[in-house]
């Protein structure tokens, strides 16, 4: 039987159209811990990160690397001396991964995929694995949804992979495949593709799966009231918004900015259903008669669906040349959602691909261009994609602008290669760049956004967050900079009431009109260097 943490209970029947859902039994405010989900879970890194993640913190390092982040003391890992496959940080960690996780039991299974030659098991296949040691999950999942026959009807290529993905676990735990068997581990990857969370966190170079029976009944929203984040073996449930009682918990299943398209497909290949929400097709056809004229509409949308899929592949591990090939080929792609309104800035694939060259800028040294496309991110992008001021997207890209503020030099300035580049109106991008960095405090400015980080990031997802940790770090460095009393002050008093008639022209003078500012180089700076 499910167990639901205090404060939430569960509605419906796996007859009714949406299956069962978790309800509150109280009010949440926006930015509230709803619920934390500990055990019986099933929690692993990815397993290409085996060696490099800890199996008991879940925390990715290397060995000999550098700390994550300035205020976190190095980590490294060392691989279980039994299996030589799973690593930890810790012995506390191995001692959590002994008995919280399965590897007492696990580790043979490693050592007899090692004698056979290989090195890890996929995950899906560990988590099975995992699944059939362990009792209390087995147990527990009889209660999930697994869409079984519709996973065997409508993708034979998916349903071929899951039987040998279960002839595979069931072969390394020494268990025979047969009628009974194979059936039931098949129906256990089903569930698994429903139910589970994948932990993926790009800046802490985090992945891996997690999955609860109890947080498994939350259903899927495009227009999401809470969000789930991950602390070690444990994810927390977040609310986004007020949630009234007795009012349905949803958190959205995928990155609800995608376009519709992209959206549906998604639901419907991993989850096998079609979305109703406000954000669905009929609504949105219902909207489009008061909303900008249907061309306009189409053009974006078949555009969105013709380009989506190759813009948003990741361009790490491609070469420089091929970095600056794709950026080009994808940024004159974007070119009708650039031209229009605001909020079409924040369609994806643009963002994602501000995104991609904000970090190009960045990876070589030209960190004025860096700043000024994580500047139209952080004022005319993230706020259109997460009404929230805690989304942990908006929190990441704060912490992003001020590490640059924090790090960018006049001499760098004068090295980048914005220095050269001049607009068709005969300005020089990097004068333009520099004059407002010129009229900057930047120190101040900087010391403010880490000061909304710290803010933030608890209801984003914890103060064990490494962008919390990391900007409480760079906090300390810049209150240790001499002759700022006067500032300290301001920005004391900006955070006692941000609300104040003072305070306000002091946050728009520090904050907003600088990164307003730096945000109009946005485009030129991607047309110098990528238009065609
Ligand atoms: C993780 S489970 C959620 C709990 C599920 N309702 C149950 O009773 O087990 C995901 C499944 O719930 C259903 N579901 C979740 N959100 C939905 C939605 N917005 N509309 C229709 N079905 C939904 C789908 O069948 C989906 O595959």
């Amino acid at each position: 039987m499910l167990v639901l943490p205090e404060g939430l209970a569960l509605k419906g029947a796996s007859a009714a159209p949406r299956g069962r859902g978790i309800v509150t039994a109280r009010v949440f405010q926006a930015g509230d811990v709803i619920a934390t989900f500990k055990s019986p879970s099933i929690a692993i890194p990815d397993s290409p990160h085996l060696s490099k993640t800890c199996s008991g913190c879940l925390l990715p390092s290397t060995p000999g690397s550098d700390p994550p982040s300035s205020s976190q003391p190095p980590r490294a890992v060392r691989a279980c001396t039994g299996c030589r496959t799973v690593a930890y940080c810790s012995p506390a960690c191995q001692k959590l991964d002994w008995t919280v996780g399965c590897h007492k039991a696990e580790c043979k299974v490693f050592k007899r995929v090692r004698a056979e030659g290989h090195d890890f098991l996929p995950t899906p296949v560990r988590a099975l694995v995992q699944v059939l040691l362990r009792p209390d999950m087995g147990e527990a999942m009889t209660e999930m949804e697994g869409h079984v026959d519709r996973f065997r009807r409508e993708s034979s290529k998916l349903w071929a992979d899951m039987e040998l993905q279960a002839i595979a676990a069931l072969h390394y735990l020494g268990r025979e495949a047969n009628v009974k068997s194979l059936p039931e581990a098949i129906e256990i990857l089903c569930k698994s593709q429903v139910n589970s969370f994948n932990r993926l966190d790009e800046d802490v170079e985090q992945t891996g799966l997690f999955m609860n029976p109890s947080l498994a009944m939350v259903n899927h929203s495009c227009t999401p009231n809470a969000f789930v984040q991950f602390i070690g073996r444990q994810a927390v449930l977040h609310a986004y918004q007020e949630i009234k009682k007795d009012e349905e918990v949803e958190i959205s299943y995928i990155d609800c900015n995608l376009h519709l398209s992209q959206r549906q497909e998604e639901l419907k290949t991993r989850y096998h259903f079609t979305c109703n929400c406000p954000r669905s097709p009929e609504v949105q056809n219902l909207q489009d008669s008061q909303g900008p004229s249907l061309s306009t509409k189409e053009l974006l949308s078949t555009t969105i669906e013709d380009i989506y899929p190759w813009c948003s592949k990741p361009l790490l591990g491609l070469s420089e040349p091929d970095k600056q090939k794709q950026l080009r080929r994808r940024w004159t792609a974007c070119k009708p959602l650039r031209d229009s309104r605001a909020p079409a800035n924040a369609i994806e694939p643009l963002p994602h691909i501000l995104a991609e060259a904000s970090n190009y800028f960045g990876e070589h040294g030209n960190f004025a261009y860096s700043l000024s496309i994580s500047s139209f991110l952080a004022t005319r992008v993230n706020p259109y994609k997460a009404a929230a001021p805690f989304a942990p997207q908006r929190v990441k890209g704060l912490l992003m602008v001020a590490k640059l503020l924090k790090y960018i030099t006049p001499a760098d300035l004068d090295s980048s290669s914005g220095g050269t580049k001049t607009l068709t109106s005969g300005k020089s991008l990097w004068g333009g760049i520099s004059k407002v960095l010129g009229k900057m405090d930047q120190a101040t400015t900087c010391q403010i956004l880490l000061e909304l980080v710290v803010l933030y990031a608890p209801a984003a997802h914890s103060k064990e967050w490494a962008v919390f940790l990391e900007a409480e770090g760079l906090l300390v460095d810049i209150q240790t900079l001499q002759g700022r009393e006067m500032e300290e002050a301001f920005v004391k008093a900006l955070m006692r009431n941000s609300n104040g008639a003072e305070e306000r022209r002091f946050f728009e003078h520090c904050v907003l009109r600088p990164l307003r500012e730096l945000s109009a180089f946005c485009f030129d700076i991607m047309d110098s260097e990528f238009g065609s």
